[in-house]
């Protein structure tokens, strides 16, 4: 693909600092090793279970992870590094992030308030009242506080922010999740509809199925590493895929018999060497204990020695 790269992850890792009893300091690599590039107009998913770092990944990229966590590696925005001081200038404008928690909303200002930061010109406030009418938001809404709504009103109010600058990135860090099924379709093809008309976007997600539906690709996550970056086509038939993990999450989809996946994701600081998948892999061998190279194969890319 020859479309400009707007965002470019390499080998990101994000660890935490800890303090147990008195001075004695612990490291906690929650994201050890993630790398993904969107291109213009294109749609990607991060899947990975609960807790294995995908909002530390957006907060990574944002630079707003708290103050006892370090990040490595590199972040590239349009190609070129996305230093602090950039991303203080894009933020909120070309770079959007559309937050997990409904706890980002201000509890002490009204909602048109916040969503109006800056919308002075005429052409945003009627881009506001546009993206309100399609989700089904009332105009009085803005003069509520987030206390006054549902969580899945605010839901609908984060995205509605996100989506009234015209962003050149979107990152929607689990933006469904309290929507009904109409109106979290509806959201997923909104992002599409950004991406279609030239962004890049992000969807961080545990829905596997509702992605599939939008998105053009999907990265693997898997205990602190990226496993696998397959297509969407990739998922129509379990054979394509390339993963033992990925074709397991491929099983566990409702549509596919929802076949539970044996044993847990391994804790961070189980400091495992080589493939984090190898303990409930049934075809793990010794091998699957070193170093495992990515390997290209059909449209996608996979981190397995099979
Ligand atoms: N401030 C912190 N200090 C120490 N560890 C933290 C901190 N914030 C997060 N973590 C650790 O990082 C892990 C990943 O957190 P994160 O919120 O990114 O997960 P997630 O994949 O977004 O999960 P979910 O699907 O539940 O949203 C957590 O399980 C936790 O162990
Ligand atoms: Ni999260």
């Amino acid at each position: 693909m020859d479309k400009e790269k707007i965002l470019e992850i390499n080998n990101l890792k994000i660890s935490f600092t800890q303090y147990q009893k008195g001075m004695q300091q612990t490291e906690l690599p929650v994201i050890k090793d993630l790398s993904v590039t969107i291109h213009a107009g294109e749609m990607v998913a991060v899947v990975g279970s609960s807790g294995s770092g995908k909002s530390l990944l957006a907060h990574g990229i944002l630079r707003i992870l708290p103050y006892n966590a370090e990040m490595g590696g590199e972040i590239r925005y349009c190609g070129k590094p996305l230093t602090e001081k950039n991303i203080r200038k894009l933020r909120g404008k070309e770079i959007v992030l559309v937050p997990q928690s409904t706890a980002y909303l201000d509890p002490l200002m009204k909602v048109g308030r916040q969503i109006c930061k800056g919308l002075k010109d005429k052409e945003k406030k009627h881009r506001l009242d546009t993206i309100f009418e399609e989700y089904s938001l009332d105009k009085k809404v803005q003069e509520q506080y987030p206390f006054e709504l549902s969580g899945g009103m605010t839901r609908r109010i984060m995205i509605s922010t996100a989506l009234v600058e015209k962003p050149k990135l979107v990152i929607a860090d689990e933006p469904t999740p309290g929507l009904d099924p109409k109106l979290a379709k509806r959201a997923m093809e909104h992002f599409r509809q950004l991406a279609d008309m030239g962004a890049a976007v992000l969807v961080i997600t545990h829905d596997l199925e509702l992605a599939l539906e939008t998105v053009d690709r999907v990265q693997v996550f898997y205990a602190g590493h990226t496993i696998e970056d397959a297509s969407v086509d990739d998922f129509e038939r379990e054979e394509t895929l390339r993963h033992p993990y990925t074709r397991a999450l491929w099983r566990a989809m409702p549509k596919h018999g929802f076949h539970y996946i044996g044993g847990v994701q391994p804790y961070v600081k189980d400091n495992l060497q080589g493939c984090p998948f190898a303990p409930r892999c049934d075809m793990a061998s010794r091998e699957c204990q070193g170093e495992i190279p990515w390997k290209v194969s059909g449209s996608g890319y996979v981190r397995c020695i099979l």
